[in-house]
């Protein structure tokens, strides 16, 4: 049957390392290695079909019908062959082929596919990309296209491996942005499907861990960071009225709430937080090299926050060590200390993050 299917008309170049073809059953098609990719290494670099340079909630039948009448014949035909419902219906709507199929480019903090990630502004159609399969622990990733080339913003992306993949492995990425913090359940709410990754297989010597993991990582980012993932802070009445579907209670001790929206938590607790949220990502396998960068020179440069000598030398002594696992240990010598630094850094993030200092 896979003979026959329309997926054969989507064009690899020859370069690409890897393969379109069915993937385990329920998952439609996927990108399979064909040979061993390095970690690190740039997968594919893939321009669009087209771009359609509004919101995703704004795009209309018409703008997906104008830019498919700018494509050449075998464009337009590559186009028609996408399929829904893992790759076995035809779209009926242009614009869910396009929602489908694309990812945000442009302005977006994250290249994620566009129907999991509404709030993005410009959408380009990724013929090849749009095939990869979704896992809670991928493989590779496709950062902001502004990130993939240095720093400009095109209408390319790109996606590269985050650890070795062998031949014949299937190429994932994960389609939502800030999964690191959500468990099994919330992922697969926002997915509409059920991933069956070793992050998701329920009642593996994994997953079980696993959920308190990234329910602990979603907790330490809040108090360094005083909001949620979203960006927003927890509304403070948790279990509040019973028409609003109930919240997961991040932090629930409302002093400590408050102390992180506030930027009072004091530097010897941050440090360590942040090591853990580090050492945690590692053990559920999403500390690429993306990650680490993202997070690494931030912990430097808190070593040089504290004011009290004594905690910048275990703070020192921490990040001499080689393991992250380590680096926890050690840093723990920290907790609870205060530091004479700690006034001065809870007003500079307070200043940086633009609350009023007198809060
Ligand atoms: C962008 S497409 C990926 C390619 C798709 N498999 C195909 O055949 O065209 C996204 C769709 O693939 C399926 N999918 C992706 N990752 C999956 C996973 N881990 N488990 C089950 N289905 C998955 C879901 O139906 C999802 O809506």
């Amino acid at each position: 049957m896979s003979q026959n299917h329309p997926y054969h008309c989507l064009l690899v170049p020859s370069e690409a390392p890897f393969e379109l073809k069915p993937s385990s059953p329920g998952k439609g098609w996927g990108a399979f290695a064909t040979r061993k990719i390095s970690q690190g290494a740039l997968i594919f670099r893939e321009k669009p079909l087209f771009v359609i340079r509004k919101p995703h909630q704004d795009i209309t039948e018409g703008d997906v019908q104008a830019a498919f009448q700018q494509l050449t014949p075998s464009e337009k035909q590559q186009f028609l062959c996408l399929r829904d419902d893992n790759a076995s219906r035809p779209f009926i709507y242009m614009t869910e082929a396009c929602a489908e199929n694309s990812f945000a480019i442009a302005t977006s903090n994250s290249s994620t596919s566009s129907n999991i990630n509404p709030a993005t502004t410009f959408h380009g159609l990724f013929l090849l990309h749009s095939r990869f399969n979704h896992s809670c622990v991928p493989n590779s990733k496709i950062p902001t296209n502004s990130t993939a080339s240095g720093g400009e913003t095109t209408d390319t992306i790109a996606s590269f491996a985050t650890r070795d993949i062998v031949a014949g492995e299937e190429i994932t990425f994960c389609y939502n942005s800030d999964f690191e913090g959500r468990t099994r359940r919330e992922r697969h709410e926002a997915l509409r499907f059920t991933c069956d990754c070793r992050a998701c297989l329920p009642g593996t010597s994994f997953q079980q861990p696993s959920d308190a993991r990234r329910r602990l990582i979603r907790g330490l980012q809040y108090l360094t960071l005083g909001v949620d993932l979203d960006g927003r802070k927890q509304p403070d009445d948790n279990n509040n009225n019973s028409s609003a579907s109930p919240t997961t209670v991040i932090i629930a001790d409302p002093d400590l709430k408050k102390a992180a929206e506030e930027f009072r938590i004091p530097i010897s607790n941050r440090f360590i937080y942040n090591l853990l949220v580090v050492y945690l990502l590692e053990e559920e396998g999403l500390l690429d090299d993306f990650m680490s960068e993202r997070l690494v020179p931030g912990i430097v440069l808190m070593v040089a926050w504290f004011g009290t000598e004594s905690n910048a030398r275990i703070a020192r002594l921490a990040m001499a060590r080689e393991t992250w696992v380590e680096r926890v240990c050690v840093a723990f010598a920290l907790y609870g200390r205060a530091d004479r630094a700690d006034d001065d850094v809870a007003l500079m993030l307070r200043m940086l993050h633009g609350i009023s200092v007198e809060a």
